[in-house]
């Protein structure tokens, strides 16, 4: 199993929602989170205005997926996030030792 995390615009958010639905995605955690890239967020525009921050907004989504599960939900993070200008995100992939269902018990793959 990975723990998909990506960090994409917060307007892009129902597109990926959509696109992990369609691949079958059944549970994702949604953080507001700020961040910087390598323009360091100074020349990034957000909602059409030139920020002069530090710190950008952006949403973060964590995704438990089977091992099977994991191209699949790269690709549609990847085509549903995109804009082609920079600040689009970045998606990072961990291993993930175990997921419980806390209701049922049940772990690993059952769980997710
Ligand atoms: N190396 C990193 N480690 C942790 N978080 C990162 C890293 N790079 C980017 N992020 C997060 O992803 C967000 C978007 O990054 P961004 O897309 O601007 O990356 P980039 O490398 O600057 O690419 P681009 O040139 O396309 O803008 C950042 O605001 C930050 O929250
Ligand atoms: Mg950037």
């Amino acid at each position: 199993m990975k723990l998909v995390s990506a960090v994409i615009k917060p307007f892009k958010l129902d597109d990926v929602r959509a696109a992990l639905s369609e691949v079958g995605v059944q549970g994702v955690t949604v953080s507001e989170v700020k961040g910087f890239g390598r323009q360091k967020g100074h020349t990034e525009l957000y909602r059409g205005a030139e920020y002069v921050v530090d710190f950008l907004p952006k949403v973060k989504l964590e995704i438990a997926v089977s091992d099977d599960q994991l191209d699949s939900v790269i690709d549609a993070v990847t085509r549903a996030a995109a804009t082609g200008k920079i600040g689009d995100g970045k998606i990072f992939v961990t291993p993930l030792e175990q997921v419980i269902r806390i209701r049922t018990g049940e772990t690993g793959e059952e769980a997710i």
